[in-house]
């Protein structure tokens, strides 16, 4: 496939051999792989712990469908955000940004993995799983992306559900149906989603001023986002909780849940109060970023641990 402006296509012959693998990467790259691992571990914990049994075959399919779907959406988002990436240090270097990829080939890419992924979904496991792996798409590129993310500083709260379907989409995928215990887990990545990434905008929100994103810190202050994050955790705490508390788990989960969500807590509290002293060596918003993500990853596994434990019949 021919690249615009590529560093690679003008080096001549030696260059070209390089060429294909590094498009590869760049492909990759548009799939946001690190952000996407955590996406897809919570797929595959809503695979694993959901009631039933799926066999592995059609257990991995699944998983692939809703990795397809998420790293189809992330291109799309790449593909329309080209020009604001360009303005940002830590975007300019992205495939489209850094001129490696021709902008059609980024949407195209996107269409098809999204589509495939889609089909792949329906026609394999579940309808009702497709159903919802094609709202999640539409939501991540066109309802988040392109609507609300330029519009409104609440565009990571309503938009960042998104991100919340995957689990979701998972459990669906065995069971065929909607229940509570689904619904908590799209809930908990949906309360998750603002303290994680206000912490990270606290930090770098001087790059979306820059190309006039409106987050939060940027509109509405630093003061009123450490007051949100503080109020976003504090929601958390009780929803991640929850699925023990309505008999969904046992008491595996719902200690592992208390436990991480006071930490988290404990966290949030020096990041709501703006109580940062000289001595320390991390900004506690950076620390609250980086523990939203061990959170999830240990809250989700501790489900699938519990669902283990209570197959092997460990736990009544
Ligand atoms: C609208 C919602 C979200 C926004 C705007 C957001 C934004 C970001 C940004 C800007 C980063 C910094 C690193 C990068 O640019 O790749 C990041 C990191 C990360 N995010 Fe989010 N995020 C959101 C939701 C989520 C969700 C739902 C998940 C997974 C369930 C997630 C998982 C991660 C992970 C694992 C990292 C660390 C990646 C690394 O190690 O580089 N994020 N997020
Ligand atoms: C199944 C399915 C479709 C799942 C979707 C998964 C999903 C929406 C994840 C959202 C996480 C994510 C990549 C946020 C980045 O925000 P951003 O794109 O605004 O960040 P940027 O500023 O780095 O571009």
């Amino acid at each position: 496939m021919e690249t615009a402006a590529s560093p690679t296509s003008q080096t001549g012959t030696a260059a070209s051999a390089a060429m294909l693998p590094t498009e590869w990467r760049d492909f990759f790259t548009l799939t946001k792989p690190r952000v996407m691992t955590l996406v897809i571990f919570t797929a595959i914990c809503g695979v694993l712990a959901a009631p039933g049994s799926i066999h592995p075959v059609l257990g991995f399919t699944a998983i692939l469908a809703i990795s397809m779907g998420a790293g189809g959406s992330a291109a799309l988002n790449h593909w329309w955000e080209a020009d604001l990436d360009a303005g940002m240090k830590r975007t300019m270097n992205r495939p489209l940004p850094g001129g490696r990829m021709r902008r059609e080939d980024a949407r195209d890419f996107g269409i098809f993995l999204s589509g495939v992924s889609i089909v792949l979904m329906g026609v394999a496991i579940d309808w009702l799983a497709a159903a919802l792996l094609l709202v999640a798409v539409i939501y991540y590129a066109v309802i988040y992306t392109m609507w609300l993310k330029p519009r409104t500083p609440q565009n990571i709260v309503i938009g960042g559900g998104a991100g919340a379907f995957p689990p979701l989409i998972g459990w669906v995928a065995v069971t065929g149906e909607i229940t509570a215990m689904p619904v908590l887990l799209f809930a908990i990545i949906f309360f998750w989603t603002p303290p994680h990434f206000w912490a990270l905008a606290l930090f770098v929100q001087s790059d979306y001023a820059k190309v006039g994103i409106p987050m939060l810190p940027v509109v509405a202050g630093e003061k009123v986002t450490r007051r949100q994050i503080w109020w976003y955790t504090v929601a958390l705490a009780p929803i991640a909780i929850a699925p023990w508390v309505i008999g969904g788990t046992s008491w595996i989960y719902g200690m592992t849940a208390a436990t991480l969500s006071a930490l988290f807590l404990l966290l949030a509290w020096p990041v709501g109060r703006r109580s940062r002293t000289d001595d320390d060596k991390m900004l506690p918003e950076k620390k609250l970023f980086k523990f939203s993500i061990y959170y999830l990853f240990a809250l989700f596994a501790a489900l699938v641990a519990d669902r283990v434990a209570a197959y092997q019949g460990w736990i009544a």
